[in-house]
């Protein structure tokens, strides 16, 4: 697919792939993430950061080279993948994903601290907008937009512990899809968020 070829704001299939990227992309992701938690966690030494600016120059020059529009990036669309390989989402599983809703395990880590030990409420908002987009997109075999998403946060996710998502479609009315989510540690209810995602129409930006 060309950047000229899509139509609207989002692509016209869903592009998935396995392969793009190579076998190893996803471990390149997870460094990629690691990374992240890292620079989150760090209390580097002048001389550190130093070093690592020259080092992440390097890399960013790497990445720089070979960078792609988003209709082909492989970010996004590796379905093997946690999060589909997108670094901008928590990273989580999915279990199961039919046109009723979804079940995935997502683990937030030291990236997506709010505080306490606690993860930030906008990395919930994430997680809960992508799984119920993609329940909208299953629910009807096309790109789905959020019109709003209102969550609840009942009470602390913690990070670095496997959280459980389950989403569930309420009620299809023409283009309009309502939804509904909730995020658990156990049997503790963490989130709940519902939410109504407006199928696009050909072309809609
Ligand atoms: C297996 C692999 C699968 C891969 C899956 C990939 C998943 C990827 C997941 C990624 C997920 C990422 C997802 C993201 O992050 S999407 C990014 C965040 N969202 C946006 O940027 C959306 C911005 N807004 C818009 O684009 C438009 O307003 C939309 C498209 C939403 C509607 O504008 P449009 O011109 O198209 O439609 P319309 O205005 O005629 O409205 C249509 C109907 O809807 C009703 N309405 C509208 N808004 C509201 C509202 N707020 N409350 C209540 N009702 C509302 C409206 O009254 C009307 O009802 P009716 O009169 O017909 O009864």
């Amino acid at each position: 697919m060309t950047d000229e070829q899509h139509e609207g704001g989002f692509r016209t299939d869903m592009a998935i792939s396995v392969d793009k990227g190579g076998p190893r992309y996803g471990e390149f992701v997870e460094s990629a993430r690691l990374f992240m938690d890292r620079v989150r966690a760090a209390m580097p030494t002048e001389e550190l950061v130093d070093d690592l600016i020259d080092e992440l120059a390097t890399i960013n020059a790497k990445l720089e080279a070979v960078a792609i529009d988003e209709w082909n990036s492989p970010s996004g669309t590796r379905i093997d993948l946690p999060a589909r390989g997108n670094i901008t989402l928590p990273p989580y599983l999915v279990n199961r994903a039919d046109a009723t809703g979804v079940d995935a395990t997502l683990r937030f880590t030291r990236f997506h601290l709010g505080g306490n030990n606690a993860a930030h409420g906008g990395y919930i908002g994430t997680a809960f907008d992508d799984l119920l987009g993609m329940t909208g997109a299953l629910a009807t075999g096309k790109v789905t937009r959020t019109a709003y998403l209102t969550v609840n946060y009942r009470s602390i996710t913690p990070l670095y512990t496997d959280l459980s998502v389950t989403t569930q479609v309420t009620k299809v009315d023409g283009r309009k899809i309502f939804v509904a989510a909730q995020m658990r540690d156990g049997d503790r209810l963490c989130a709940e968020a519902d939410g109504l995602f407006i199928a696009l129409n050909p072309g809609q930006p």
